[in-house]
């Protein structure tokens, strides 16, 4: 099917949400500055081999999936089961068969995110019957004022909230009381901030971010009508888990402003035994098993050691992939899926310019 030493392109598969957005992905993708439109198509999925959860739209049951560039009837997923070891290395493999046990986005948000939470992995084992929960992490790439305000993000209680006083705000539907249990933060481009399950959050109007996560799409919403006034079906609230049991997904865990920062609010990091120049680590091994993602940098040529399966987010200039397997042109914006079979390679810029891709990664072996 695809080569297993050379990385190949993917699409670009748009998402539909509760939540408006979408105008900065346009922009990205080409549409004049200014002229993107934003809709309940916020998001856009990268190396997907998960189907978005929406009621209401199960006659669109590949939404969300990633497919082949040049063949775009052929999914990420079924070329990954055409030989999961070879693509995604042995040991990943046998711990998760064909999956890449990873998913990432991109998000541009015109309006707040309703207040929500994803289950930790074994309380979505627990109630839901599945291997992954929802732990996620954030990085900022861009941001626009909405209605006069600054891009920010709602993330983690404050100390003192209850089950009892959470569930109180949300049967009366107390949404300036529930923003009021979180703590608030101005986001700016290059921070990177990491959502463990079971942490409520909120990210905010205005912001462009890449987001890593599990590959679940639970999502407990706890607002019944999003800011826009789009009503949230029931079972968009709880997934299936109804309005008590979906209580559970919460870590009543409080944290003080600074607390929750320091916890929350990754370094950015050079990754280690390598000359990476401007390149970082943005979330790693370190902070979560479940994934790693780092930018990477040049405006020349950089040694990329290739250890493992990832996805390739180039989101600015343009140049060449140069591994064993061949020689691959690379383009913003452009997703491709590097298999564990790519030998070690070089990124090489294009003469006067500076290529600058998000490299994304699965769980730890
Ligand atoms: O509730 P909504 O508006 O559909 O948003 C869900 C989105 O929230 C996120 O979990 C980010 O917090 C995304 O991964 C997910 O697609």
């Amino acid at each position: 099917m695809m080569r297993t030493d050379l990385p190949f392109q993917l699409d670009y598969p748009r998402a539909w949400r509760t939540y408006l957005g979408g105008a900065r992905l346009d922009e990205l993708h080409g549409v004049q500055r200014g002229m993107g439109r934003d809709g309940h198509f916020p998001e856009e999925w990268i190396m997907s081999v998960v189907a978005a959860r929406n009621s209401g739209r199960e006659d669109f049951p590949e939404e969300g999936l990633s497919h082949l560039a040049q063949t775009p009837r052929i999914t990420l997923k079924s070329v990954l089961e055409s030989d999961p070891a070879a693509y995604l290395g042995s040991t990943h493999a046998a711990a998760h068969g064909a999956h890449p046990g990873v998913l990432v986005k991109l998000i541009d948000s015109s309006e707040r995110l309703t207040i929500q939470v994803h289950p930790d992995r074994e309380t979505a084992q627990r109630l839901l019957g599945s291997s992954f929960g929802k732990t996620e992490c954030w990085h900022i790439l861009d941001g626009r004022m909405v209605e006069g305000e600054a891009p920010c993000v709602y993330l983690g209680f404050r100390e003192g909230v209850t089950r009892e006083y959470w569930q109180e705000l949300f049967k009366k539907q107390e949404i300036p009381g529930m923003l009021d249990c979180l703590h608030r933060y101005e986001v700016h481009p290059g921070e990177t901030i990491l959502i463990e399950g079971g942490v409520p959050h909120a990210i905010g109007a205005g912001c462009f971010l890449a987001e890593i996560q599990e590959p679940t799409d639970y999502t407990i919403r706890v607002e019944r009508t999003t800011p826009s006034g789009f009503a949230v079906a029931d079972e968009m609230c709880h997934q299936g888990l109804g309005f008590n049991q979906m209580f559970e997904c919460f870590h009543y865990q409080g944290f003080s402003r600074d607390a929750a920062r320091k916890k929350w609010f990754l370094p950015r990091r050079p990754f280690p035994g390598e000359q990476t120049g401007d390149s970082a680590q943005l979330v790693g091994y370190e902070d979560t098993p479940f994934f790693a993602m780092r930018e990477l940098r040049t405006d020349g040529e950089l040694k990329v050691k290739n250890e493992r399966f990832s996805g390739l987010y180039v989101l600015e200039g343009a140049g060449t992939l140069e591994c064993k397997g061949g020689i691959l042109q690379l383009n913003a914006p452009g997703q491709y899926f590097v298999p564990a079979g790519t030998s070690d390679f070089v990124l090489r810029a294009a003469p006067a310019g500076q290529l600058r891709v998000l490299q994304c990664f699965g769980p730890r072996d």
